[in-house]
């Protein structure tokens, strides 16, 4: 337990009238890709948001690393090693794709040279190299997708955040996706939300199942897939 890169303990969120989050306990080993699934309403955005600093928690704890990190603001979560492709790394139409990912390098990078030395391996890792120069905003959905996630990479993170990264995307561009987190999991643990569930299927070491705000089940993928409750939850007869 100790070892690992995140854990919650407890973790729960209210809105007003409405429990989104009822006392989570989530562990993440290093290196891990962990698939966060559940039925619409679930919870799975608050918990993310929770993990990474953009909603507060009601109760709960947070420790990344080691180290309490529930209180601490969002850019400092990113300084520790943490990226969340959606919200905080959000595309600017106007910008070339280029300097989009030069605005998030330059959250851990100083120096000219040095940020365009991660910009373009960051670019190069997804498949971007020969749009550099392009608008961001001209760019397809997918390949949009695909920048955000270069910009997450280029802060160089230990847990990469990434909520549902495939909607939108065509059969090839998915194909595409699969390559690249086989490839950066090498250096980082990722956690997905994805609806996909052949993504999950192949990607997941583990998957974790939200239900009414609670765990319903964790497991492995085949365990996920053969688990009654599971398959009640997304039937809605459980
Ligand atoms: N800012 C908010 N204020 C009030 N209620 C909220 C807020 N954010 C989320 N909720 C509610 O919390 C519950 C969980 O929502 P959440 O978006 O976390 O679920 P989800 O599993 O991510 O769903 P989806 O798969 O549809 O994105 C829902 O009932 C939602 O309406």
């Amino acid at each position: 337990m100790s070892g690992a890169l995140l854990s919650t303990r407890g973790l729960s969120k209210r809105f007003d009238g409405l429990q989104a989050v009822t006392e989570v306990d989530f562990d993440l080993a290093r290196g891990e890709v962990r698939a966060l699934i559940g039925p619409n309403g679930a919870g799975k955005t608050t918990l993310v948001g929770m993990i990474c600093g953009r909603v507060a928690p009601s109760a709960g704890t947070i420790l990344f690393d080691g180290e309490d990190i529930t209180g601490l603001p969002a850019h400092r979560r990113i300084r520790r090693g943490m990226a969340y492709t959606f919200q905080i790394t959000s595309v600017f139409a106007g910008l070339s794709v280029h300097e989009n990912v030069a605005l998030a390098a330059r959250r851990r990078l100083t120096g000219a040279v040095r940020v365009d030395a991660a910009v373009s391996e960051a670019l190069a890792r997804v498949g971007l190299s020969d749009r550099s120069e392009e608008e961001a905003g001209n760019l397809s959905y997918g390949h949009q997708r695909l920048l955000e996630i270069a910009m997450g990479l280029v802060q160089a993170p230990r847990l990469l955040i990434l909520d549902e990264p495939t909607q939108g995307l065509s059969d090839g561009e998915i194909e595409g996706f699969k390559a690249l987190i086989r490839e950066v999991r090498e250096q980082a643990a990722i956690l997905l939300i994805e609806h996909n569930m052949h993504v999950v299927m192949e990607l997941a070491d583990r998957v974790t199942v939200l239900n009414f705000g609670t765990v319903l089940a964790e497991g492995t993928p085949a365990q996920i897939h053969e688990n009654r409750a599971v398959q009640a939850a997304y039937l809605g007869t459980g």
